[in-house]
C-alpha cells in the first residue's frame, strides 16, 4: 500500500466570475481562523456588504491573471505542477494529491482519493513556509473536519512550517539572482513582501510575524544583502483593523521621495504565484510605485515549480514527514 501525501494551498474560485468568487469568498471568510469576529457581528457585514460588493471586484482581478487556457486559477495550476514534480521525485511508494483549503480540489476530495487508494498513513504538507493560524492551522482544521464521521481514520502527520530549511532559503536566493539576470538594472531596494495578518492575531500569540522577519534575516545572511537593501513589508490588508506593518503599498509610495527609485519585490511567504502576487504586486503595486515617482520596478516570481523548489519540497516530505513510513514495506 502506498503512503499518502496531501499538498495543500489556500485555494481560488472555480472561475473568474462574480458567482464563483462569491462561493469561494463565502467559504473562506466564514473560517474562524481567518476572521475571528463574533458571528453575530460578522455575518451581517459579510452577507450584507462584503459578499455583495467584493466578488465583482475580485472576479475582475482574477480575470486579469487567469491563464491563457482559462481552465484553472494560477494558484491551482501551479500547485498541481508542484504535486506532479514531487510525485515524480518520491516514486510509487508515495501517492501525492493536490488540495485547496477553500474551493476545489477540496481537502475532502484529496483525502478520499488517498484513502480509496489504500493509504492508511497520510502526511499533510501545507504549502506555507511560515506558520500562521489563518493558513497552516486552518489546514489542520480542514483535515480534521474532513475525517469527522469516518470509522477508519488514517495515521496522520503535519508539517508546521519550513522557512528555516537551508534549501528553502537557497531557492529564494537562486530565484533572486536568476531574476536579476533577466533585467538590465540594479535595484536600490528589495522588498520581501509577506501577506499580512491583523495585528491583534499576532498580539494574541500568532508567531507568523516573527517567522516572516526571520525568513528575511536568513536570506540576508545567505545573500549578504544589508538591512537597508533587503527589507520586510506586509501586503494584502483586508478590512479596517490595523494589520502587520510596514505596509507594502505605503512603503512603495514613500520610497521615491527618499531617492529610492529602483525597486524589486519578492514574496517569500507565497509558494506559488496567485492573485496576491500577480495582480496586487505585479500590476497594482508597480502602478503605485511608478505613479509616486519610481523609475524601475520588477516582481520576482514565486518559487512555483522551479527545480530547486520541487527538490526541496520532496526532501522535506521525505525527511520530515515520511521518515520511518517508507521503510516499513507499506
Ligand atoms: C501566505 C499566507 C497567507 C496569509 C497569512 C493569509 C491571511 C489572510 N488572508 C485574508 C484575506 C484574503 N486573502 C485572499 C487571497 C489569498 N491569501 C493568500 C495567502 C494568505 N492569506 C493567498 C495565497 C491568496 C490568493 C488566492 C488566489 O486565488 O490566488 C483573499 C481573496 C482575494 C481577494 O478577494 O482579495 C482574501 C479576501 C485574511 C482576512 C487573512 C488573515 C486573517
Ligand atoms: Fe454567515
Ligand atoms: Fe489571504
Amino acid at each position: 500500500m502506498p503512503v499518502g501525501l496531501l499538498m495543500v494551498n489556500l485555494g481560488s474560485p472555480d472561475a473568474p466570475t462574480p458567482e464563483a468568487t462569491r462561493r469561494y469568498l463565502g467559504q473562506f471568510l466564514h473560517d474562524y481562523r481567518v476572521v475571528d469576529t463574533s458571528r453575530w457581528i460578522w455575518c451581517p457585514i459579510l452577507h450584507g456588504v462584503i459578499l455583495r460588493i467584493r466578488p465583482t471586484r475580485s472576479a475582475k482581478a482574477y480575470a486579469s491573471i487567469w491563464g491563457e487556457d482559462g481552465t484553472e486559477a494560477p494558484l491551482v495550476r501551479i500547485t498541481r505542477s508542484q504535486v506532479a514534480g514531487v510525485q515524480d521525485r518520491l516514486g510509487d511508494a508515495v501517492r501525492v494529491e493536490t488540495a485547496m483549503r477553500y474551493g476545489n480540489p477540496s481537502i475532502d476530495a484529496g483525502l478520499e482519493k488517498l484513502m480509496a487508494a489504500g493509504c492508511t498513513k497520510i502526511a499533510v504538507l501545507p504549502l506555507y513556509p511560515q506558520y500562521a493560524g489563518a493558513t497552516t492551522a486552518s489546514v489542520y482544521d480542514g483535515v480534521a473536519k474532513a475525517l469527522v464521521g469516518k470509522w477508519n481514520v488514517p495515521e496522520l502527520r503535519f508539517l508546521r512550517d519550513y522557512y528555516r530549511e537551508p534549501a528553502f532559503i537557497g531557492s529564494l536566493a537562486n530565484s533572486l539572482s536568476d531574476h536579476f539576470g533577466t533585467i538590465d538594472w540594479t535595484p536600490d531596494r528589495i522588498l520581501c513582501s509577506y501577506h499580512g495578518l491583523p495585528q491583534t492575531y499576532v498580539d494574541a500569540g500568532d508567531p507568523y510575524q516573527d517567522e516572516c522577519l526571520e525568513t528575511t534575516d536568513l536570506l540576508r545572511a545567505h545573500t549578504g544583502y544589508s538591512e537597508t537593501v533587503l527589507q520586510s513589508t506586509f501586503q494584502s490588508r483586508f478590512g479596517p483593523k490595523a494589520w502587520l506593518q510596514p505596509y507594502t503599498d505605503k512603503t512603495l509610495e514613500a520610497l521615491p521621495e527618499q531617492g529610492i527609485k529602483k525597486v524589486a519585490v519578492m514574496m517569500p511567504g507565497f509558494s506559488a504565484d496567485c492573485l496576491e502576487t500577480l495582480e496586487e504586486i505585479a500590476i497594482e503595486a508597480e502602478e503605485t510605485f511608478l505613479e509616486a515617482g519610481g523609475t524601475h520596478f520588477t516582481t520576482v516570481p514565486c518559487l512555483n515549480d522551479r527545480r530547486d523548489h520541487i527538490n526541496m519540497l520532496a526532501d522535506i516530505a521525505r525527511n520530515r514527514l515520511l521518515n520511518g513510513w517508507l521503510d516499513q514495506g507499506e
